[in-house]
C-alpha cells in the first residue's frame, strides 16, 4: 500500500531523513517510533505528501490519505464540531449524514456536536480531530501522536477503532504500549534512518523480551522494560543479542 524508496529530506541543507526505505501493506497498522528529533512526523508528512522528498519517493497505492496533526489545533478550524467532522466528508463528496455520524460515534464526540472545537478540552479536541480524518474514509490515515492529551479509556477505544478499520494506519508513537496493543509492525527510527522494521512480536522475540514497552534511549539504543520496569542500562541491539546467546549457552 505505501512504499517509502530512498528517501531523504531536510527542511534545510541538512537532512532530517537519509535514505529511508519502508514498506507498509495495505489495511495494516505500522508505529513509527523513535526518540525525539528522530524524524517521526517528518517522515509521517511525506507519506501524507504533505512534504516533497528531496530524493527517492513515496508511493502510495490509495488516492486518499487522511493527516491528524500532533497538535489537534491545527487542524480545528470550523464553528462547530459537527462542522469539523462533516468537512473531509463533504470535501470527498460522500454520504455526510452517514460519514458525520460512524466517525462522531466512532470517536465519542456526539455529544459535543454544537461546540465549539477551539475551547474544548485538549483530549477532546483530539477526538474531533481523529473523527474529522476518519469522516472522509481515507485508504490510508496517518496519526500523529494519536494518543497523546486521551485518558486510558479513550486510548482504549482508539486502539479498538484503529484495529476494526478496514484501512491502512501509520502512526507516530511514544506511546510504546499503544504500539505494542495495536500495532501489526513497528519500525524504530533514531536520527532520521529507520534502525529496524518488524512485527512487535518477531522484535520483542529478537532480544527475547516478554512484555511491554519498548524504547530508544540514549540515540542508539534499544531499550526494552519488562513489565517491572525499564532494563537498567539499556541495552544496544548488539549488546541484547550477545546476552541472550549467553543466556542460551548457559553461561
Ligand atoms: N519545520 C521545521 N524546520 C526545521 N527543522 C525542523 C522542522 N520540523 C522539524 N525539524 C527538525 O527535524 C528533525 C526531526 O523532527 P521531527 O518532528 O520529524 O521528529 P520527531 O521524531 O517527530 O520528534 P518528536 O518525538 O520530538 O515529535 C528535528 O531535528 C527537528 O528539529
Amino acid at each position: 500500500m505505501i512504499d517509502v524508496r530512498d528517501l531523504t529530506f531536510g527542511y534545510g541543507e541538512t537532512p532530517v531523513l537519509t535514505d529511508v526505505d519502508l514498506h507498509v501493506d495495505a489495511d495494516e497498522t505500522f508505529a513509527l517510533m523513535g526518540p525525539n528529533g528522530a524524524g517521526k512526523t517528518t517522515l509521517l508528512k511525506c507519506i501524507a505528501e504533505l512534504y516533497e522528498p528531496d530524493d527517492g519517493r513515496v508511493e502510495i497505492a490509495a488516492e486518499t490519505v487522511g493527516f491528524a496533526p500532533e497538535r489537534p489545533d491545527d487542524a480545528l478550524f470550523a464553528a462547530s464540531v459537527e462542522e469539523e467532522v462533516a468537512f473531509f466528508a463533504r470535501n470527498r463528496d460522500l454520504d455526510v449524514g452517514t460519514r458525520v455520524a460512524a466517525a462522531m460515534e466512532e470517536m465519542n464526540v456526539a455529544h459535543l456536536s454544537d461546540r465549539v472545537p477551539q475551547t474544548l478540552s485538549a483530549g477532546e479536541k483530539r477526538r474531533v480531530s481523529l473523527a474529522a480524518v476518519l469522516s472522509g474514509d481515507p485508504a490510508v490515515v496517518a496519526l500523529d501522536e494519536p494518543t497523546s492529551g486521551l485518558d486510558a479509556r479513550h486510548v482504549a477505544a482508539l486502539g479498538a477503532t484503529v484495529q476494526s478499520l478496514d484501512r491502512t494506519v501509520v502512526l507516530a508513537t511514544h506511546d510504546a504500549d499503544f504500539a505494542l496493543r495495536y500495532a501489526d509492525r513497528v519500525a524504530l527510527l533514531d536520527r532520521g534512518t529507520v534502525l529496524r522494521t518488524g512485527p512487535v512480536d518477531a522484535l520483542l522475540a529478537d532480544h527475547d523480551v516478554d512484555y511491554a514497552s519498548i524504547g530508544i534511549r540514549p540515540p542508539g539504543a534499544i531499550r526494552f522494560a519488562r513489565r517491572h520496569g525499564w532494563d537498567d542500562p539499556p541495552l544496544t541491539v548488539t549488546e541484547a543479542a550477545a546476552r541472550r546467546d549467553a543466556e542460551e549457552s548457559g553461561e
